[in-house]
């Protein structure tokens, strides 16, 4: 059974996933100077909800031992850095640039794997060899991966529907190329459920009205073939969702 954490201010919201975070953080590295905190982040609306909670929240803030973090990408949209589509773009620019000068301060950031840029528009062999690089660098497993949940219950690139079952189904390689998003752009990597499976936690975090019908299908009907009820029913016990109040509408109040 998954967790479910429900907020109606969206400054509480982004406390609490700090606050989330930082515990998991603290768990992984035990007072450890030489231990390292591995955590895979996704892309999209995370982004400025990781800054808020991370960067700027300063009861957070002091406690985020970065340079003991190793961040990797859940998914990553197969685009130069400097798209406004890259996750790792999006990513530098929300949050490890704004970091480095917080607080008046020189901050050492985290080390952070990105794919290999220079494949980028090689075509099919270079995508599958993109995949092959990132696969080879993960963690045996990941302290945290912190996913989004889309409005057709996607999550990483993990798309519903038939066209997508090569990437649910695979269960040896932890990363695969995804050649038909239905999103733009259409070539990504992504995470399988296999990195997902041996996660030590798993948190989504899911904002907006937009999201509210998707939650119900998720969180209550519990539709299988969406990727998101997959990991679920997948690993549920270890998985939380942070949800604020237009996401969670249509979600009970005893849920
Ligand atoms: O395409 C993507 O979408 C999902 C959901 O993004 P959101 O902005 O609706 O929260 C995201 O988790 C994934 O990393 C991204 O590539």
């Amino acid at each position: 059974m998954v967790k479910l954490q429900r907020f109606t201010k969206e400054k509480t919201l982004v406390h609490e996933f700090g606050r989330y975070i930082l515990e998991k953080q603290d768990l992984a590295l035990a007072g450890n100077d030489d231990a390292v905190f591995n955590i895979a982040i996704s892309g999209g609306s995370m982004n400025q909800v990781l800054y808020e909670s991370l960067v700027t929240d300063k009861n957070i803030f002091p406690h985020i031992k970065w340079p003991q973090w190793r961040i990797f990408f859940c998914d990553e949209r197969l685009v130069p850095f400097e798209s406004p589509q890259s996750n790792y773009g999006q990513f530098k620019r929300t949050v490890l640039d704004p970091l480095v000068h917080e607080d008046d301060q020189l901050n050492l950031g985290p080390t952070v794997y990105t794919i290999n840029e220079s494949l980028i528009g090689g075509g099919e062999t270079a995508n599958k060899k993109i995949a092959e690089e990132y696969d080879s660098l993960l963690p045996a497993s990941f302290d945290l991966i912190l996913l989004g949940c889309g409005d057709d219950g996607h999550t990483c690139s993990l798309f519903p529907g038939v066209e997508f079952n090569y990437l649910v189904e695979e269960m040896d390689r932890k990363v695969l190329w995804c050649y038909n998003s239905p999103k733009p752009p259409k070539d990504r990597i992504t995470f399988t459920l296999t990195v997902i499976a041996e996660a030590k936690n798993v948190c989504f975090l899911v904002k907006g009205f937009a999201k509210k019908a998707i939650m119900h299908d998720v969180l209550i009907v519990k539709n299988g073939e969406l990727p998101s009820v997959l990991v679920n029913e997948m690993v549920g016990t270890k998985v939380t969702w942070f949800l604020d109040e237009e996401a969670g509408a249509l979600i009970p109040q005893n849920c």
